[in-house]
C-alpha cells in the first residue's frame, strides 16, 4: 500500500527534529490507549519509521475499571499484529481508584515494559489540547506558574527512560481528523469517570464556549502559554535552588539542623524567595505546601528575631535566631 503523507506527518517530522526529540535508529515505545489521539501519534511513528531506522513497540495498559476494558485491550492488540508491531499488555491486579493512582500506576507499568525490553523512550499522545485543558483546570483551582506550564515535551521518568510527547503543537480536531482520513479505528472512551468529569466539562463546555466567544484558536493560545511558562518556571526553580544553596551553605560545619540565613534571603526578590521556601517545605513536609505554608515561612526572612510559625504538617516548626531561619522537629 503506498504511503500517504500529510502535513500532519511533516510537522510531526519537524517537530522531532527541532526538538531533538529522538535520533535515528532509537527505540520508542509507543503508549496507545486506542483513542484518537494515541492512534495519530502511532500511524504517524510507523510512517515516519522508515526514515528514522525505530524499533517501535505499542503498549497498552488496561486499568480494568471499565467492563470494556479488555476489549480495548484485544482491540489494541490486533492492531499492533495489523501493523507488525511487538505488542505488550500490563493489566492492573485490582481497580485503580483515583487519577492519580491510575497515572502512577501507567508509568510504572509503562517503565518496566520499557526496562525489560530495551526501549530508551515511552511516547504518549498528549496534545495541545490537553495542554489547554490542564492549564484552565490548574488555573481555576489556583496553582501559581509552575500547575500552568503543564505537559513538558520531555521528562525523565527513569535514569534511562524518557518521556516523550511528540504531539503538543497538535489540536484534538487535527488528530480526529486524521483518524477520519485514515480510517483508524477509534476505541471510544465511554465512561464518565469521576475524575474525569472535570476535564471532560472544560473539554466540552468551556473551551467551546471561549473558542466561540473570545478566541477561535484559544487552544493554541493556552498551549502557547504553557510553553512560555515552562522555560520561565525552569530558569525560577534553577535560580531558587542556587539561592537556596547559598542560604544554607553559610551554616554548614558546625550544625546538622536545617538552616537557611536570612541576610542572603533578604536582597532577594520575592518570586525568588517564595520559591526557595517553598523547596526547603517540600523537603520537610508530608504532602505538598499550600500559599498559607509557603507564605508563613517567606515571611519571616524580616520577621523580629525569636518569630516562629506554627507547627507545619508533620510538626516542624520554624524560628528566626538571629540571622538564621531554623527548623526544629516538635
Ligand atoms: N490505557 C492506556 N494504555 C496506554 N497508554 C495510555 C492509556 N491511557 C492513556 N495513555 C497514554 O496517555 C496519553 C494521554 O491520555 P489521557 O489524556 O487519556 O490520559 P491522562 O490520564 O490525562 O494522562 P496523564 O495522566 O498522563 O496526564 C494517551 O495519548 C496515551 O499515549
Amino acid at each position: 500500500m503506498e504511503m500517504l503523507w500529510t502535513p500532519l506527518h511533516a510537522k510531526i517530522h519537524r517537530t522531532i527534529r527541532a526538538r531533538h526529540l529522538f535520533e535515528p535508529n532509537q527505540s520508542l515505545l509507543v503508549a496507545v490507549s486506542g483513542g484518537q489521539d494515541s492512534l495519530c501519534l502511532i500511524k504517524i511513528l510507523l510512517d515516519l519509521q522508515p526514515k528514522w531506522g525505530w524499533r517501535l513497540g505499542i503498549a497498552h495498559c488496561d486499568h480494568c475499571w471499565r467492563d470494556d476494558s479488555q476489549a480495548n485491550a484485544r482491540h489494541v492488540e490486533s492492531l499492533a499484529k495489523i501493523w507488525e508491531t511487538p505488542f505488550y499488555l500490563a493489566t492492573a491486579k485490582e481497580p485503580v481508584k483515583s487519577e492519580a493512582a491510575a497515572r502512577n500506576w501507567r508509568y510504572q507499568a509503562l517503565s518496566k515494559i520499557a526496562q525489560t525490553n530495551n526501549y530508551q523512550y515511552i511516547v504518549t499522545g498528549h496534545t495541545a489540547s490537553d495542554r489547554a485543558e490542564t492549564l484552565l483546570y490548574n488555573l481555576i483551582r489556583g496553582t501559581g506558574a509552575d500547575g500552568l506550564q503543564a505537559l513538558t515535551w520531555q521528562r525523565p521518568l527513569t535514569a534511562s527512560i524518557m518521556l516523550v510527547r511528540p504531539l503538543l503543537e497538535i489540536t484534538r480536531s487535527e488528530t480526529e481528523k486524521f483518524c477520519q482520513e485514515f480510517n483508524l479505528p477509534i476505541w471510544e472512551d465511554a465512561t464518565n469517570q469521576d475524575w474525569k468529569y472535570a476535564r471532560n466539562r472544560i473539554r466540552q463546555e468551556l473551551l467551546p464556549y471561549l473558542q466561540e466567544n473570545f478566541n477561535p484558536k484559544v487552544e493554541s493560545a493556552l498551549a502557547q502559554t504553557a510553553e512560555l511558562l515552562q522555560a520561565e518556571v525552569e530558569y525560577l526553580e534553577q535560580t531558587a535552588g542556587n539561592l537556596r544553596l547559598d542560604a544554607m551553605e553559610l551554616g554548614k560545619g558546625d550544625d546538622i539542623a536545617l538552616r537557611l540565613n536570612r541576610r542572603v534571603l533578604r536582597t532577594a526578590p520575592l518570586a525568588l524567595q517564595r520559591r526557595v521556601m517553598r523547596q526547603v517545605l517540600q523537603q520537610i513536609l508530608p504532602d505538598a505546601p499550600g500559599f498559607e505554608h509557603i507564605e508563613k515561612l517567606t515571611a519571616l526572612i524580616t520577621a523580629p528575631n525569636r518569630s516562629q510559625t506554627d507547627p507545619f504538617p508533620g510538626g516542624a516548626i520554624a524560628q528566626v535566631i538571629d540571622d538564621w531561619i531554623c527548623f526544629q522537629d516538635l
